[in-house]
Parts: structure tokens; sequence; C-alpha cells
């Protein structure tokens, strides 16, 4: 298409998409040539064809058509630049009869990778850090050391963060690389409809030609017997050609129900590493990280001191939920015009507060305590004045104040009927001792672990 073509259709897409999507996204596309009903889009990078293929295709295909020329597929290729000598030459979209739109040259990514999810953006703490390190080595497109590359952990702890962030990087330090991210879901979806479609060969084709095969949620494939089968000979054919393959689930190989025995010891036998539930620490300097995030739409909303502490403390539940009630506070401070503050936190929140809190229970606390100082749950509760009691009395005071949403009273009848100036004495008591006796810190730091894990 002529240069006028294109900036014709280019100004109807500024309409279209609004101007910071257009310079971000539109503007650094160069067109390329028409042939056989497909239009030729030079894109930067890899990861930038991806995303533009997903998000803007059917609009610039609309607009192209409404220039008057006729075209049912973009072909998303990389830009030619002198500092990617050695690159492989760019070649039409891949030779798959029916291409997913989302193939895009050499990465073939057949969900969207959220711009978001980087590496730049996941706050490394103890839970995630081996899981980040093992990410970050496959990222590097070195030699393939550890095949494959399992991760897994609980709901919203950073799994698909960490596989596009991978991905992302891997297309952009090494755009000669064919990367292929999918979810177990999409493999089976595409492995159906080649079976229906008598493509099996291309199927095979396309899944044993990439350098490097992601999946994400493998989980989802246990009890689906073909998909399992096609799945192992991939993953065989692949390891057997020392292709990286990277792989997430919500647990551990060993761990999946109705996984054929052969499939779970494939998968086990590179690096399985998982990301822990996260602690105070890390929920602190996640929340801190995203309030930066907040901050660009938020410039002049305030946030008191402490209001970060308290969140980090009662939402242990995954950093989703945690993400999510930020937001909730930064739209419903702006909303009502004003500061977020612990009133404010509490007002907004009540639900997930609510939530989280029946997670640890004032029971679970005391128990836990004693079984850490060694004294009967009786004990703790009772009437005795010991140190030995007391001490340990007033720790699970304190984590009960932290950790629940009980009243001081409340607290107190838990406590074998005391009254509430007990507790506040208890609590204040261990505030001090926080800071002068590095054991009672410890312990704080162990107790509240065990208790959020
Ligand atoms: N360490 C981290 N630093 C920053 N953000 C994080 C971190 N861990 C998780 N998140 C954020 O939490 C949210 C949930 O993470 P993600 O979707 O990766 O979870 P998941 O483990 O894949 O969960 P699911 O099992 O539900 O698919 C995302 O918005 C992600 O950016």
């Amino acid at each position: 298409m002529t240069q006028d073509q294109w900036g014709e259709i280019r100004q109807r897409l500024l309409k279209t998409v609004g101007q910071n999507n257009f310079t971000t996204w539109i503007e650094p596309l160069e067109a390329g040539k028409v042939a056989n009903g497909i239009a030729t889009l030079h894109v930067p990078t890899n990861f930038f064809g991806n995303y533009v293929s997903q998000n803007f295709s059917d609009l610039i295909l609309h607009e192209i058509n409404a220039e008057g020329i006729e075209v049912s597929r973009l072909n998303f290729a990389l830009q030619q630049r002198a500092a990617n000598e050695g690159r492989k030459p760019v070649e039409p979209a891949h030779k798959s009869p029916a291409p997913a739109k989302s193939d895009v040259n050499n990465v073939m990514v057949t969900a969207p990778l959220d711009p978001r999810f980087s590496f730049d953006n996941f706050v490394v703490g103890k839970p995630n850090e081996l899981a980040h390190a093992a990410a970050k080595r496959v990222a590097e497109g070195g030699p393939v050391t550890f095949n494959p590359l399992f991760l897994y952990g609980g709901v919203g702890l950073g799994k698909t963060h960490l596989m596009h962030a991978i991905a992302r990087e891997l297309a952009e330090r090494k755009p000669q690389m064919n990367v292929l991210y999918l979810s177990a879901e999409q493999f089976m979806y595409r492995f159906v409809q080649a079976l229906r479609d008598r493509k099996m060969m291309d199927f095979k084709e396309i899944f044993r030609s990439v350098d490097v095969l992601m999946v994400d949620d493998v989980q989802f494939i246990a009890g689906k017997d073909s998909t399992q089968e096609e799945f192992f000979h991939t993953f065989n054919a692949l390891v057997d050609q020392r292709k990286q393959i990277i792989i997430s689930a919500d647990r551990a190989p060993g761990e999946i129900k109705d996984l054929e025995d052969r499939v779970k010891s494939r998968l086990q036998c590179g690096l399985v590493v998982d990301l822990h539930p996260t602690d105070y620490e890390l929920r602190l300097g996640i929340l801190q990280s995203k309030v930066e995030a907040q901050r660009e739409n938020y410039p002049d909303l305030h946030l008191q001191d402490g209001v970060l502490e308290f969140l980090a403390h009662r939402i242990t539940s995954n950093v989703r939920v945690l993400e999510g009630a930020l937001t909730r506070l930064f739209a419903f401070g702006s909303l009502v015009g004003r500061e977020i503050d612990m009133e404010l936190t509490q007002d907004c929140l009540t639900d997930v507060l609510r939530d989280s809190e029946r997670k640890i229970s004032v029971e679970e606390i005391q128990r836990k305590v004693s079984e850490h100082y060694n004294i009967r749950l009786s004990d703790m509760i009772g009437p005795k004045r010991l140190r030995s009691y007391a001490r340990p009395r007033q720790v699970a005071m304190y984590l009960c104040k932290q950790m629940t949403s009980r009243s001081l009273p409340e607290i107190g009848r838990r406590f074998g009927g005391r009254d509430h100036t007990t507790v506040i004495h208890g609590v204040r008591r261990i505030e001090e001792l926080m800071l002068s006796d590095d054991q009672i810190a410890e312990d704080l730091q162990l107790l509240r672990r065990a208790l959020e894990s």
C-alpha cells in the first residue's frame, strides 16, 4: 500500500484508538506490501507485533478495507535493523494452514501478553526469590540447563506474571527464537481443532519447531487423555532437541490428580520451583510498588502512614486481592475526596477484610503460639501469671490484635475472660519488647509466617 494510503488509515485509527494508544502502538508501525489478501506491517519487536495483533488487528483491517484495499489478514514482520545482524531472515507468519491471528513471525503467543507483567514490575521477596531467579535465567535464552522449568504456586501468587515476563524478555533479547506461549487449555483447543480438521501434521510441525515452549496452567490437561498423550510426545520431541520448556501449574507435578505417571515424571525431571504464599514483607513491598502506579492516576490523593502496613497484615490470601483492595481504596478516596486513612480503609474494604479475617482465627493464633513456646493451650488461656505463660499470652494477644479484626474486649474474652485493659497492656508490652528484644522480634516473625502459610 502507498504511504498516502497508510497515512489516511493512520489518521482514522487515531480517532478510533485514542492518542495514547496511537502513539504507543500505531505510530511505530510501518506499512509493507499487500499480496494475496495479506497486508504486511513492520513492527519493532515481536512482543510489539503480538500486542498489536491481539488488540488492534480487527480495527486496522477494518480501516485498510475502508481505504479500498482488499485485505483479509495482517502479517506482522520485524523491521529490519542494522543492529540485528545475524538474526534469522524475517519470514512470513507461520506456515500453519490457518494461523492463529496472534501468530507473529517467530513469536507465537496465543494469549495477549500483559504489558504490566514484566520483571521490572515483579517484587522479589523470600517466598518467590528462587522462582524469580529461575525465571530470569531461562529468560536469558542461553543454553538449556534445566528442562523443563516447572513453576507452581497457589492462586494469584505471580505464576502468570512470571511466565509473561519470561516470554516478553525472550522476545526482546532473542528475536530470532521461536517462542510459543499458551495456556494448557489453548493447547488442548488447538489439538482438538487439528484433529477435527485433519491437520495433525501441521499441528505437530508448529509445536515441534519452536525453540521455547511455554505452557501455563498445565493442570488443565489432567484427565484429558488424548491431550496428555500429545503433550507428552511434544514434550519429548522438544527435550530431545534440547529446546527449553517452561510450565506453570497450581501445584507440584506429583500432586496433580489424573495426570499420567509418565507425564508427571517428565515434568519433574527439570527444575521444580514453587512460589510460596507471600509473607508480610513481600506484601508490603508489593503494595509500595503498586502505590507508585496508583499515584500516576491520583497524584493528589494522600495516603496516611500505616495503611499499607495494615493491609499487608490483614490481606494475606493472595496478591490479586491485595492489588484489588488498593485500586478500590484509591478510587474510593478520590470519589469521596478524602485522604486514605484507616477509617476510610475499614469502610471501603469491609468485605475484603471480613473475608481475609476468616482465614486466621483467635483460636489458631493461640494454638500456634502455645506450640511455639511449648506450653499447653489451657495454660495460655488460664489464670496462671508465671512469666513462662504470661509472655506467650501477650504475644498471642498482640498477634490477635494485628491479624484479626476482633475488638480488644472480644480478644480479652477469648483469653479466659480477661479485661480489655489487660489486652492493651499485653499488646503494648510486646510492641516495646519487639524493639529491644531480638528473640521476641524473631518469634513474632516466625509465628506470623506460620500463621499466614
Ligand atoms: N511478586 C509480585 N510482584 C508484583 N506483582 C505481583 C507479584 N506476584 C503477583 N503479582 C500480581 O498479582 C496478580 C496475580 O498474579 P498472577 O496472575 O501472575 O497469578 P497466578 O499465580 O498466575 O494466579 P492464577 O493461579 O489465578 O492464575 C497480578 O496482577 C500480578 O501482577
